[in-house]
């Protein structure tokens, strides 16, 4: 009840009321206008604009004394009535506030009352003068009209019912006392109970308008999607242009098609002259090279366009997902971002020109047929379309059931890529887990989801194509029955109904592909949401600082600085961090695991923006200065440094190939102590590292990464020290290699080794986010009992144990 606070209620209120007022009154004037005018025409059922009250009585009393489906308009009046009985019980239930899911048996009512008129006028064109009656038309075109207008205002009644519950909670929370309200919201509390939804109408009713918001917001996205990959093709007009030009020249060519063919046929039949026969032959031989032709070379042009609209998609989107900011990548996984990259890309191509081109194609080739068949038989085109709006129906209902599933379904997919992908890049952890038979599993489980998805796809195809065939065959048997009462009446020839039936069927075929066309497009769409969210995602954080300093010294300041990562947006990882890097200084950052100091390293490279506070390089807020600058002065050795596939020289001039020359590189290979192994091998610096750097070892990982590093001469280091299992040569050569590269530079380590520590010009100690300690080691370790002094201990005590450890193992080996 509280959570309405509209203090301008009055005119929020009145508006309301008005809309609700404007609803009933047209639909009481469409109800009156409908009954009088389906009533009126009936006084205009003969060939002249004279009004005949007489006319009126006669049809209404039945005077002829019988009905007559070919003479009789009164259905028209009964379809009249219909309409209104359906309104008034929608104002009935309007005023009872329930909500009827009835929009479907509308909608099929509405598109009955269509095919009946189709139907009507094949009846009445029996007797051809009833053609001339005015009254005749007026009646058709009304019921059609009218049966058009149903539907929305069905939903005009209950959007505005919608409006009304919402006015009198409205009403129930900003005025208790007068009594009409009051009632008001006595009457809501009672139909939520009634409803189930508990005493408060309130909590309900924004539930309610949410969902028609979201209907509203998913309908406007679906267009717009449609929009966006419609502008895709735009790109690429050229090819698609030229394709559409020789896609023309083929659907007309096929449009001829049956026609000559009746005509070859009825020329054999009738047994023709020869010369009239060839003639027709000739004609048909030419249709065919034509349509052969302009076939192929239309494919051609939409298949290249396709091409073209794929990689305009796939580097779109890999722009904006390289710009996202790493918190996008916390959430998401590789394997589902690779499937929208890959596997949704193709399909929004290829569904979206191919879709194109079929419409087009089958378009063209509608019209073309329905001119033809037009000139045939009037009567009998009208035959064909008894069945029409009740097949589009169909076709809609479909649609939006396979839009839903066909999201559903690439979902599903990339839930499964997403595993795959996890099992085979960790694949050296599956295998020593012996996790293999876990991982099929895994990966079948999700299987099984989207085989789920993909039988509720079959069922809905076989339910729409059972009833498509139905459809087809029902207005085959229509036009075979109707045809040959037209033939046997004289109205037609026996090789025009022939002539009809080859168009029909090309035109059911043509029609079938346009629904296809309906439920592609809405694949691709499906396909295109999570794509175009990704290409329209802005970056939470951007790169797009503009500052260039002239020179950049190395002074780093953490000022109050808080965090929390977005993933866990309630967990605060660091609070109030402050501390300095002075120039030339070596900060040594210490703390038990989870302390949080790789989270001080992620927000000084700008992965990530602190909550609170300001990360100042050289008193200049890092935020603002270029990034590229930024990262080419300030270098990060990570503690398994991830190498490219690629050579060692790609490897070290990672991102500055443009200004670092060979002897840049050379001299950072040798600061690394990486030169001589690299001389060594049998390529030099053009020798492979493999996919991350799987082809070398640990510590020549972590050496090429220091050059990497140090080629761009950073100002700032950051080295975040390797834990992992280093044999005491590559650990002592690395520690050589970094003692080389910290001279002259800033640097904060995360320290893990006494040694370092010790080193370090200042230990800023790190517990649970917070900065507890600081100073150098000399002045921490009298700290007896602090952080600092306990960690020592315990890694002096972890030494020994080492040293321990190793000595027993000599022994054994030398027993
Ligand atoms: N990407 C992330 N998303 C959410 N939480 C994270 C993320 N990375 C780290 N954390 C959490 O932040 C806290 C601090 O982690 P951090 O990696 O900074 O600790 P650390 O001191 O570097 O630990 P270690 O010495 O073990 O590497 C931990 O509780 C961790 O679980």
């Amino acid at each position: 009840m509280n959570k309405f606070h509209l203090k301008p209620f009055p005119s929020h209120s009145g508006t309301m009321m008005n809309k609700i007022i404007l609803v009933l009154s047209a639909t009481v004037i469409f109800v009156y206008f409908d009954l009088f005018i389906s009533a009126a025409a009936l006084g205009f059922y003969h060939s002249t604009l004279y009004f005949d009250f007489e006319l009126i009585k006669h049809y209404f009393l039945f005077k002829d004394g019988y009905y007559s489906f070919y003479k009789s308009p009164i259905d028209f009046i009964l379809f009249s009535i219909l309409r209104s009985i359906l309104l008034i019980i929608g104002i009935c239930l309007f005023l009872k506030r329930g909500t009827p899911k009835w929009n479907l048996l509308f909608t099929g009512i509405e598109l009955g009352i269509i095919s009946f008129t189709f139907i009507k006028i094949l009846a009445f064109s029996e007797y051809s003068e009833q053609l001339y009656f005015y009254g005749f038309w007026v009646s058709l075109l009304w019921n059609i009209l009218a049966s058009f207008m149903l539907c929305p205002i069905w939903f005009g009644i209950f959007r505005a019912e919608k409006l009304q519950i919402h006015t009198a909670a409205l009403w129930s929370q900003a005025d208790q006392d007068g009594d009409t309200r009051q009632l008001l919201v006595e009457e809501d509390t009672v139909v939520g109970i009634e409803n189930g939804h508990g005493p408060t109408v309130t909590s309900s009713v924004p539930s309610e308008e949410k969902k028609d918001e979201d209907i509203e917001a998913e309908r406007a996205s679906t267009i717009k999607h449609m929009l966006n990959l419609l502008s895709y093709c735009k790109h690429h007009g050229r090819w698609f242009g030229t394709g559409f030009i020789f896609l023309v020249m083929f659907s007309v060519a096929r449009v001829f098609q049956p026609y000559y063919t009746a005509k070859v046929v009825s020329n054999i039949i009738y047994g023709k002259e020869a010369s009239e026969f060839l003639h027709s032959i000739i004609i048909m031989c030419s249709l065919c090279l034509v349509s052969s032709i302009t076939g192929g070379l239309r494919g051609g042009c939409f298949s290249y366009a396709t091409a073209l609209v794929a990689n305009k998609m796939r580097s779109d989107l890999f722009k904006s997902l390289i710009n996202q900011e790493i918190g996008f990548f916390d959430e998401r996984k590789t394997g589902e971002i690779m499937s929208r990259l890959t596997a949704d890309c193709q399909t929004m191509s290829s569904t979206v020109s191919t879709n194109i081109n079929v419409f087009a194609r089958n378009m063209i080739m509608v019209i073309g047929s329905m001119i033809f068949m037009c000139t045939i038989s009037w009567r009998l085109t009208f035959a064909v379309f008894v069945t029409a709006p009740l097949m589009g129906f169909i076709t809609k209902i479909y649609g939006n059931y396979y839009d839903k599933l066909s999201e559903s379904t690439q979902s599903k997919m990339a839930e499964a890529n997403s595993i795959a992908e996890q099992a085979l890049g960790t694949i050296r952890t599956v295998r020593s887990f012996a996790c293999e038979h876990k991982e099929v599993n895994r990966f079948e489980e999700k299987l099984k989801a989207t085989l789920k998805v993909n039988g509720q796809k079959s069922w809905a195809y076989l339910g729409y194509a059972t009833l498509n065939e139905f459809g087809n065959n029902a207005t085959l048997i229509a036009i075979l029955f109707y045809g040959g009462h037209l033939v046997l009446t004289g109205k037609m020839t026996g090789d025009a109904l022939f002539s009809f039936l080859l168009y029909q069927t090309q035109i059911a075929e043509n029609v079938y592909a346009i629904g296809w066309v309906f439920t592609g497009i809405m694949e691709a769409v499906g396909a295109s949401r999570k794509v175009f969210e990704y290409m329209e995602r802005e970056p939470k954080i951007k790169n797009d600082g503009e500052f260039v300093p002239h020179f950049i010294y190395g002074k780093i300041n953490f000022n109050n600085i808080s965090f929390s990562y977005p993933t866990r947006p309630q967990t605060i990882v660091l609070d109030n961090v402050s501390f300095e890097v002075q120039l030339g200084r070596t900060v040594a950052l210490v703390g038990p695991s989870g302390a949080g100091k790789s989270s001080i390293i992620s927000l000084l490279e700008h992965f990530y923006e602190p909550s609170n506070g300001q990360i100042l390089l050289d008193d200049n807020p890092i935020n603002q200065i270029d990034h590229k600058l930024f990262h080419q002065k300030v270098s990060l050795v990570s503690q398994e440094p991830v190498l490219h596939d690629g050579t060692v020289r790609y490897n070290i001039l990672y991102g500055c190939e443009e200004w670092a020359t060979e002897e840049d590189m050379i001299e950072a290979a040798k600061l690394a102590n990486i030169h001589d192994f690299i001389m060594e091998s049998e390529k030099g610096y053009d020798t492979e590292c493999g996919e991350k750097g799987v082809q070398m070892s640990g510590g020549q990982k972590q050496r090429i990464a220091i050059a990497r590093a140090l080629v761009r001469k950073p100002a700032v280091l950051i080295l975040d020290e390797a834990t992992s299992a280093l044999d005491s040569e590559s650990e002592h050569v690395i520690q050589e290699a970094l003692a080389n590269c910290v001279i002259g530079r800033s640097v904060i380590v995360i320290a893990h080794r006494l040694s370092t520590v010790e080193k370090a010009d200042t230990i800023v100690v790190i517990n649970k986010g917070k900065v507890i300690q600081t100073g150098d080691h000399k002045s921490l370790m009298q700290d007896i009992g602090g952080l600092y002094h306990s960690l020592v201990q315990r890694q002096l005590q972890t030494i020994s144990e080492v040293d321990v450890a190793a000595a027993i193992e000599r022994t054994d080996k030398l027993e």
